[in-house]
């Protein structure tokens, strides 16, 4: 089977620092795959590199099979890839119904129509209640984003992000910040998108990382350590030895 999304041999270098080393990652289609490592492994910077934010010094990207190395952020966003945005001054403004109204009228090209039929619009207002609805966010969707708690504003990222129909989301530590009682609830979420909807978490807590995922890579120092299921994952002495000398 085609991976949704996959590295060949991605190298990145900040002068002589190698941060990305000859990773080889294979997402398939569907996945909830998880990519954990100690700090400083480089998981953010392949995310970075996968969006696009980061131009790679070597090797390969492809989405299903595309060659995607050289093309701009925008171009992987139409082609699919998203990340969770960053909740700014002007969503802050607006109550989640109205973001996520722009985000799918954005989709479906209504951006810079000015007049359009009624019927239009509320076909974009029943989908967005309807994506809230799912993020269980239907009881805040009309107050501003800013009085919202914490852990739903991280919800309505994710949200945004869907609204835009991708084939492979990316996301980087969507439970940071969010209270505990609260984090599993933004993974099960996560975890129940449509099976066509690939996911890649970058996560910090094991516990969140072995409910959620159902395929675990492994960085360290910029290289892919090792790769398998969460029982294989969890239970390899070599990456208890990673994670116990970063807590060390
Ligand atoms: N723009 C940059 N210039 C130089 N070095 C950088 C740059 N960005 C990242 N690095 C270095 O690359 C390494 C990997 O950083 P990265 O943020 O990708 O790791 P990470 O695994 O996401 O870490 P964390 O879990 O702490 O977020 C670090 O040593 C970092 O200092």
């Amino acid at each position: 089977m085609t991976p949704a999304l996959e590295t060949q041999m991605l190298v990145k270098r900040f002068g002589g620092l190698i941060v990305t080393n000859e990773v080889s990652l294979s997402v398939r289609p569907g996945a909830r795959h998880a990519l954990i490592g100690p700090n400083g492994a480089g998981k953010t910077t392949l995310i970075n590199l996968l969006t696009g934010a980061l131009t790679p010094s070597g090797g390969r990207i492809l989405l299903s099979g595309e060659d995607i190395t050289a093309t701009t952020p925008f171009e992987r966003v139409r082609r699919g890839i998203a990340r969770t945005f960053q909740i700014n001054q002007l969503f802050n403004d607006l109550t989640p119904l109205e973001s996520v109204m722009l985000a799918v009228g954005e989709r479906l090209g209504h951006g810079n129509r000015l007049f359009r039929p009624l019927a239009a619009d509320r076909a974009v207002s029943e989908e967005a209640a309807a994506l809230l609805e799912r993020f269980r966010l239907a009881d805040v969707m009309c107050l501003p984003t800013r009085d919202l708690p914490y852990g739903k504003q991280r919800l309505l990222e994710i949200a945004l992000a869907i609204a835009l129909e991708p084939k492979v989301l990316l996301l980087d530590e969507p439970a940071a910040g969010v209270p505990e009682e609260d984090r599993h609830e933004v993974l099960a979420i996560v975890r129940a998108l449509p099976a066509d909807v690939t996911v890649l978490l970058i996560e910090h807590d094991m516990d969140l990382v072995f409910s959620f995922a159902d395929r675990i890579s492994v960085l360290a120092a910029g290289r892919l350590f090792a790769e398998g299921t969460v029982e294989e994952i969890s239970g390899d002495p070599e990456v208890k030895a990673i994670y116990l000398g970063d807590a060390a």
